[in-house]
């Protein structure tokens, strides 16, 4: 990695899933690394990985992060998935304001390279998309239906804006780019899995949805560092600043159904793929009650939702990505992985089908799920006399 192994990088969001294995990653390669977080990381980290605790909307915590850095990875957010994503007022904070407070620490503080951890829905909002490019422009704000998507878009703007951005107290300007990743995976991923895993275990999972032809990306955690140490290179003088005021999508380059990606995963732990297929309409109409009936007994009772509108068409609606401009500019070649090491990870703690339901109770889980299904049915049907 260059001259990397003697910078100093700092981690926002440090603690959480990427942040924690990108930090390890810098840190194999010799450099020096500062998580920063709200939260402890839960793994025990190298003895010379700093973890600072702190918060990147409280802008005097950010100055005290930055002094002396050289390369941030700006990876903290809020809202991306489950309950999250309906508390509206924290993500604009953390996603909009926090990173805003990361590119003026910078500034100030002369820190001449960012990285920003995007995400795919900058650009999509349910709309089919094909081999699309970083051409493609950003979705207009008032057409995402949830806030994380809106918000990670204006962190994204903001980021690019700041590029060339002029840093005081020594020469130079601040070089950005964003990285704009697919869904991530990986072993011990915390976000989608283990939800997965509990609908699997609940026998919720009965049914898929959308097309079988719809294709969508993800990304194995490695493939994703990888894409971000390159960029960080990609940034410095000596890479010309190919990446300064870029954008990348990345992933690990190959469009794949969404259920048909985790049948492994699902077959791994010894469950059966479900063979009902249902209308996409439907489960979008079931998340929109979901998420009416969050909105009225929420501050009351903050359950996670089943599924949101923006889960049902990220897992159910074509998007995916030509990888050309990463492998071109970053030198990005994606590694090719599978849920192996997924399914090993959730079977050595102890998930995995131990024993058969009772007759008894899969009838009544089949009573269950083809009541709600009738009611989010009938609910289609406009009310007698009205
Ligand atoms: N997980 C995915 O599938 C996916 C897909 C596309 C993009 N992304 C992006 O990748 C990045 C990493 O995702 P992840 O799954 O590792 O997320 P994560 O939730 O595991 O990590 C985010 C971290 O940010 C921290 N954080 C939140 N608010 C903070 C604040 N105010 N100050 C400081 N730290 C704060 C959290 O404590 C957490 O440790 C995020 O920016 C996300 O938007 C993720």
């Amino acid at each position: 990695m260059g001259n990397a192994s003697k910078e100093t990088f700092l981690i926002t969001g440090g603690s959480g899933y990427f942040g924690n294995r990108l930090a390890l990653s810098l840190h194999k390669k010799g450099a020096k690394v500062i998580l920063f977080d709200i939260i402890p990381p839960s793994q025990e980290l190298p003895e010379d990985v700093v973890f600072v605790q702190g918060d990147i909307r409280e802008y005097p915590d950010m100055e005290k992060a930055v002094t002396g850095v050289d390369c941030v990875f700006h990876i903290a957010s809020y809202g991306m998935s489950g309950r999250e994503q309906l508390n509206r007022q924290l993500i604009e904070a953390v996603n909009v304001q926090g990173t805003q407070n990361i590119l003026k620490a910078c500034v100030e503080h002369g820190v001449s390279r960012l990285i920003y951890t995007s995400t795919f829905n900058v650009v999509f909002g349910g709309q089919v998309i094909e081999n699309g490019d970083e051409s493609l422009p950003y979705l207009p704000l008032h057409l995402h239906p949830d806030h994380y998507s809106r918000t990670k878009s204006l962190a994204d703007m903001a980021v690019l804006k700041a590029n060339g951005t002029v840093l005081k107290g020594r020469s130079g300007l601040l070089s950005t780019c964003a990285l704009r990743p697919a869904g991530i995976y990986g072993p011990g991923e915390q976000r989608h899995l283990p939800r997965i895993v509990d609908y699997i275990e609940k026998g919720i999972f009965r049914f898929v949805y959308g097309k079988p032809s719809s294709l969508v990306e993800f990304v194995h955690v490695d493939n994703l560092v990888s894409a971000h140490v390159l960029a960080a290179e990609a940034l410095t003088p000596e890479k010309q600043h190919r990446a300064a005021g870029q954008a990348y999508f990345i992933s690990d380059g190959r469009p794949v159904n969404n259920f048909e990606f985790f049948r492994p995963l699902v077959e791994g732990l010894g469950y059966r793929f479900p063979t009902l297929r249902l209308p996409i309409s439907l489960i979008y109409f079931f998340a929109f009650l979901t998420e009416m009936i969050h909105c009225l007994i929420g501050p009351f009772y903050n359950f996670q939702p089943l599924l949101t509108r923006t889960e049902v068409y990220k897992t159910g609606v074509t998007h995916y990505f030509s990888m050309t401009k990463a492998k071109a500019e970053l030198g990005y070649e994606p590694r090719e992985y599978n849920l192996d090491e997924v399914v090993q990870w959730f079977r050595s703690r102890g998930h995995g089908k131990k024993c058969h339901h009772s007759f008894l109770s899969r009838l009544l889980l089949n009573v269950l799920f083809v009541s709600a299904l009738v009611a989010v049915s009938l609910s289609f049907l406009p009310v007698v006399g009205s």
